[in-house]
């Protein structure tokens, strides 16, 4: 078991520092890294998936290169520019909008070096991780979309599955969404209540890379695959779901590794023509020694893993070696 801490290059999802555990098992390495607002019961979907990544390892592949997004943070029109411009390629762009504390404007800059950075045959979509209410969403989108040359879809423009479905009904841009789907007690809600054209299926807090293949059969919907900011180990686990679903219509949110300064692996999961190669990374002893978290924090982790293990009732000997 190693506990890893590594600073992101840009403060991402109000986090400066990704933390996580890496497990090992007769399967190989798998990542448990759930974020500091989860808790115990809702973290422990994370360890089923990093459980069975370690244990079964992953289904096969029906692809072996994943096409994906760049991902752009809350930054300044130049940065975004310059993210765009080394994204290895990427000619899908995720830009982050609905930033607290941000204004129409700043959005509208950032999405104009997004558009410029691309070209006009990129694609743009957003996330504004449920951070409009409904007025807030269809003003915005009128807007964003003309900046941005026009938008792939917005991904969970407000947080409830009624608002969801409100704002589809009264646009044209398509909706994904990904906490309606990642965070609720009922991800056939947004089915139900036709409240997104896109699901996003993040592998840890859903509990793994088979229960995401069930869920994709069982929604029906296009599968757009994220991550959850892991380190690479956590990203192959995402590689392994969006190279097993029988269609992948869109480029997938797993081009993450660049905001980390830093990776458990030799070579990290980047994409190099817009893709990134199906592949298992090869964790290296001088990438976890880099990447050691203080023992505090250590100490912390092993706590929250023996809690998480308590919840599934998981004997966790096999992985702690
Ligand atoms: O989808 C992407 O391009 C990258 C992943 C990403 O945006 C996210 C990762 C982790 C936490 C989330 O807040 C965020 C998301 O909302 O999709
Ligand atoms: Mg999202």
């Amino acid at each position: 078991m190693h506990v890893f801490s590594i600073p992101l290059t840009t403060r991402f999802r109000r986090i400066d520092v990704r933390e996580g555990v890496l497990l090992r098992g007769p399967a190989g390495w798998a990542e448990f890294s759930p974020f500091a607002d989860y808790d115990d019961v809702e973290s422990a979907a994370w360890l089923r998936a990093a459980l069975e990544a370690a244990r079964e390892g992953h289904p096969p592949a029906v692809r072996d290169r994943i096409p994906v997004n760049v991902t752009v943070p809350a930054v300044d029109g130049p940065r975004a520019h310059a993210i765009v411009r080394a994204s290895g390629g990427c000619t899908t762009a995720k830009v982050k909008v609905a930033e607290p504390g941000q204004s129409e404007a700043q959005e509208v800059e950032r999405l104009e070096a997004v558009r410029d950075a691309l070209g006009p045959a990129g694609r743009i979509r957003i996330d504004a991780n449920g951070g409009w209410d409904v007025a807030t969403a269809l003003a915005r989108l009128a807007v964003l979309d003309r900046a941005a040359g026009g938008l792939e879809y917005v991904e969970q423009p407000c947080a409830s599955v009624e608002d969801l479905a409100a704002v589809r009904r009264r646009t044209d841009a398509l909706v994904a969404a990904d906490e309606s789907i990642r965070r609720a007690e009922d991800p056939f809600e947004v089915v139900r209540r036709e409240a997104a054209d896109v699901v996003v299926l993040k592998v840890q807090p859903l509990g793994g890379v088979r229960a995401c293949l069930r869920l994709a059969e069982d929604v029906g919907l296009p599968v757009v695959v994220s991550s959850a900011l892991e380190s690479s180990v956590g990203l192959a686990q995402g590689i392994a779901l969006a190279a097993a679903l029988p269609e992948l219509p869109f480029a997938c949110g797993l081009a993450t590794a660049h905001l980390l300064t830093d990776d458990t692996v030799v070579r990290p999961l980047l994409p190099v023509g817009g893709a990134i190669g199906v592949r298992r990374p090869v964790v290296a002893p001088a990438a976890l020694a880099r990447t050691a978290a203080s023992e505090d924090v250590a100490a912390r982790w092993r706590e929250r893993l023996e809690r998480c293990a308590a919840v599934l009732g998981e004997d966790l000997a096999d992985v702690l070696g």
